[in-house]
């Protein structure tokens, strides 16, 4: 179905879901049956009765406007680089609405009282489904990767531990660690900005040199958040095993965009977000971990009260008891199908990423700051030599470039950006990604910067 008409279905039923609410909630006032309220359903219903038989063209601008709706993906080509994969899909976003409640979650729950157990909805299974999607042994949601980090942080690492990290480690990272009292030691980057194993090796030598205690954890995420390149997780993998150092596995980039493994990777923690990777609201994310490690990270209370004798022994620790509630878990459960489905399409989205890389390179002075060919679709690009060129002669400064994308329908860079600037092609068609191509060159002749077609 097309997006737009699959989103005015959605409207419809959010519409008319208000209304029960309201007539249930407040009977007799006539606040559900308001003329306003029931023409605009009526209205709807006509669009797409109209759509339906064929003969009609809908106005869904107008009544995305009249509902808030953002639409930003369906009228725009959307570049922003990190929330792309973020973006829910139309079943989470009726998840969202079906389940807003805080613990509408929690309506059958029952012994043994903990969310990942609960079976209706089938919140059970997908904890399963979600630990096997990784090819780990056992998974939590959590609200956010940074509270994964946290959970694996608080539990292996001791005041003064040294954790080995990337030199473009996220700074969650750095907090968890600094929350657990330990110190993060970064590796160096090689001349490619790559993080390798023999680096890491190193420095875990070096660490052990220095302090004399071999460090707690690793943690390196597999594509970074600056440059997005990828490092070698599964050599770090191996070295974290020679060292017997617990690896953690930053998936915030991966999770839910591309297939992972984790026991290829011989990781013991695989971490992704929710709301960056996986379709979900925030916050959301995933802790994966092997049943070696379960007990420890997933450990139960052994808390008693000193009064009443009260005891929790089946809430987790590090989850707090439960962790995400309501809409947010729903939503993420909502769009785990098409997620699971979409990783089988890297290769398709790495080509796009790829085709706009390459056409950017034609337009002189512009270069790719990321490691070349992509392998991830958010790419940081310089356009010092380029669009910088222009924009120091323009009156508009930076802010010419924004204008001429957002001229074109283009959105999601950071305006004013014209120097170093991150983008990404995630989940684009073809279409799109042409037309952006298309735009960039365009907008460099318009100011007469030279295109190299050489490669078409
Ligand atoms: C590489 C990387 N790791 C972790 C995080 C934190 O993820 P979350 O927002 O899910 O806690 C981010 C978020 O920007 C990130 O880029």
């Amino acid at each position: 179905m097309d997006i737009r008409v699959q989103k005015t279905f959605e409207a419809l039923f959010a519409l008319e879901d208000i209304r029960e609410m309201l007539r249930q909630s407040l009977p007799g006032t006539g606040l559900a049956d308001t003329e306003g309220f029931n023409g605009q359903i009526q209205h709807i219903r006509s669009v797409l009765d109209d759509l339906e038989a064929g003969t009609g063209v809908p106005k869904i601008e107008k009544i995305g406007g009249t509902l808030g709706i953002r639409s930003r993906e369906e009228e725009y080509v959307n570049i922003q680089p990190i929330q792309a994969a973020g973006r829910l899909t139309p079943e989470a976003r009726k998840a969202l609405i079906a389940y807003g409640d805080g613990y509408s979650t929690c309506d059958s729950c029952r012994k043994p009282f903990r969310l990942d157990k609960i079976s209706k909805p089938p919140i059970a299974d997908f904890h399963q489904e979600l630990a096997a999607f990784l090819n780990m042994d056992a998974a939590r949601v959590v609200p956010g990767a940074r509270r994964g980090f946290q959970a694996v942080a608080s539990s292996l690492v001791k005041p003064e531990d040294p954790v080995i990290v990337s030199s473009l480690a996220h700074y969650t990272e750095f907090l968890a660690v600094e929350a657990a009292g330990g110190v993060v030691r970064e590796v160096p980057l090689n001349e490619k900005n790559i993080v390798t194993a023999d680096a890491t090796a190193d420095k875990i030598e070096a660490v052990i040199a220095e302090t004399g205690k071999t460090p707690a954890l690793i943690m390196i995420d597999h594509f970074d958040y600056q440059l997005a390149n990828e490092h070698d997780v599964a050599g770090i993998g191996k070295v974290a095993k020679q060292y017997d150092i617990p690896f953690l596995y930053n998936g915030a980039y991966t999770v839910g965009v591309m297939p992972v493994d984790g026991k290829k990777i011989g990781a013991d923690f695989i971490v992704g977000s929710g709301h960056k990777s996986m379709a979900s609201p925030a916050p959301s994310g995933v802790l994966a971990t092997t049943d070696e490690w379960a007990e420890t990270i997933f450990r139960t209370t052994q808390m008693k009260g000193d009064l009443t004798n009260r005891k929790f022994g089946v809430k987790e620790v590090e989850m707090l008891g439960c962790t995400l509630m309501g809409c947010t878990l729903m939503a993420m459960i909502a769009s785990f199908p098409t997620v699971k489905e979409r990783t089988l399409n890297w290769d398709e989205e790495l080509r796009k990423s790829n085709l706009l890389i390459d056409r950017m390179l034609e337009i002189e002075g512009s270069a790719v700051v990321s490691e070349y060919p992509r392998k991830h679709a958010l790419s940081k690009v310089d356009t010092t030599g380029s669009f910088d060129v222009v924009a120091k002669a323009h009156k508009r400064r930076g802010f010419f470039f924004s204008d001429e994308l957002s001229k074109r329908g283009i959105v999601g860079e950071f305006a004013g950006a014209t120097r170093a600037w991150k983008l990404s092609t995630y989940g684009l068609s073809w279409e799109k990604v042409n037309y952006l191509a298309d735009s960039l060159q365009e907008i460099a002749e318009k100011y007469e910067l030279k295109v190299n077609r050489d490669n078409l």
